[in-house]
């Protein structure tokens, strides 16, 4: 069996090195460097350097290339899968998206991107607490592998299963992917308090109430209390709201520390999920009638719309109320 992985960012790299211990890989980036780079070198110098692929990776910059791949994981950034899916000549065979994200515009999740690109593709979403050095290093890792079809869910996470890489599986496809675009905006948050000196107790009553936010708006979008709950909700946010290894909380650092965060994005190759999925996420949560406050203040920080200390002290200066 040959598996694609469309997308040579650092997460389609370590993708593809998870399926490379048992498969032939075939993985498509859009980088001619990136390309020459893994084919010639052997590494990724662009995106992950470092680390030594195997020789079962075969790059390509051509999708119809991978016209022969029994499964095709997707990993562009959120922004970039509807144009990207649009250059894929159509296909039916089973699509795992691995994007973090929510469409702007349309607010679309990724799922609802694929199958309106792909109607005929069975779709599974696959995301969790993973940042990709760790993953391309073969340290061990745990993910949501969603899919509504359980027995076709099990299938791919047969596929994908390495003994260092565990997915785990569900049929909440929604759960799975609100969980993964929202922890990427509270990341920020947190990275602002950090940035900012506030320290480990603002941290962590963030993640405490950006957990609270997170289960509010997924729940009114249909997802399950227990995927949110899971690897691809909580899971994943105290990773990223824990790490500067992580781009989302490294960008709010900067933030907290007084930089703009136009300069901060401008500055990087790789991407931060979250400052795109922010305003989209908003928009989201006011259609649904969903407060969220911890996201109302990343926005406003990303926009410079008002000073760190401001908006903090706006948080903490909300009326009373219950917890849950
Ligand atoms: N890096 C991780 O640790 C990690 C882990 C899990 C999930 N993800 C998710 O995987 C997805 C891909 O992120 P990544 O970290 O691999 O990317 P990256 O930051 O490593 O690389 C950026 C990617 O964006 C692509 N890109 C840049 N400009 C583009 C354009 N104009 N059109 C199309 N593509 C463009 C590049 O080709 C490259 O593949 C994201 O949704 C991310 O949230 C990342
Ligand atoms: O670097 P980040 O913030 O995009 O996080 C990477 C992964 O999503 C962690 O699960």
């Amino acid at each position: 069996m040959t598996i694609g992985v469309i997308g040579g960012g650092a997460w389609g790299t370590a993708l593809a090195q998870v399926a490379a211990e048992t498969e032939e890989v075939l993985l498509w980036a859009r980088e001619s460097d990136v390309v020459d780079g893994i084919n010639r070198a052997r590494e990724n110098i662009v995106f992950l350097p470092g680390v030594p692929l195997s020789p079962a990776i075969r790059a390509t910059a051509s999708l119809a290339d991978l016209a022969s791949c029994s499964i095709l994981l997707v990993v562009p950034p959120a922004q970039y899968l509807r144009a990207l899916l649009g250059e894929l000549p159509q296909t039916d065979r089973p699509l795992i998206l691995c994007s973090k994200g929510l469409e702007a515009g349309t607010r679309k999740l990724m799922s609802e991107v694929a199958a309106e690109a792909h109607p005929d593709a069975p779709i599974a979403v696959l995301s969790g607490p993973t940042f990709a050095h760790e993953v391309a290093a073969r340290l061990p890792a745990a993910v949501t592998l969603a899919c509504r079809d359980e027995a076709r869910g099990r299938l791919l996470a047969e596929a994908i299963a390495r003994p260092f890489f565990r997915p785990y599986l569900s049929t909440d496809v929604i759960g799975a992917e609100i969980g993964g675009a929202v922890k990427n905006v509270l990341a920020i948050a947190c990275g602002i308090v950090e940035g900012r000196g506030l320290g480990q107790n603002a941290r962590a009553a963030l993640i405490s109430r950006g957990f609270a936010e997170m289960t509010r708006f997924g729940l009114a979008k249909g997802a399950r209390a227990e995927t949110l709950a899971g690897l691809s909700g909580l899971g994943d946010l105290v990773l990223t709201c824990s790490s500067v290894s992580s781009r989302n909380f490294s960008l709010g650092v900067g933030i907290g520390q007084g930089r703009a965060a136009a300069d901060l994005l401008a500055d990087r190759k790789s991407v931060a999920e979250g400052a795109f999925t922010a305003p989209v996420l908003q928009q989201a949560a006011r259609e649904v009638g969903v407060d969220m406050p911890v996201v109302d203040a990343v926005c406003a920080l990303l926009g410079g719309e008002a000073a760190v200390d401001d908006v903090i002290g706006g948080l903490l200066s909300r009326p009373i109320r219950a917890e849950a």
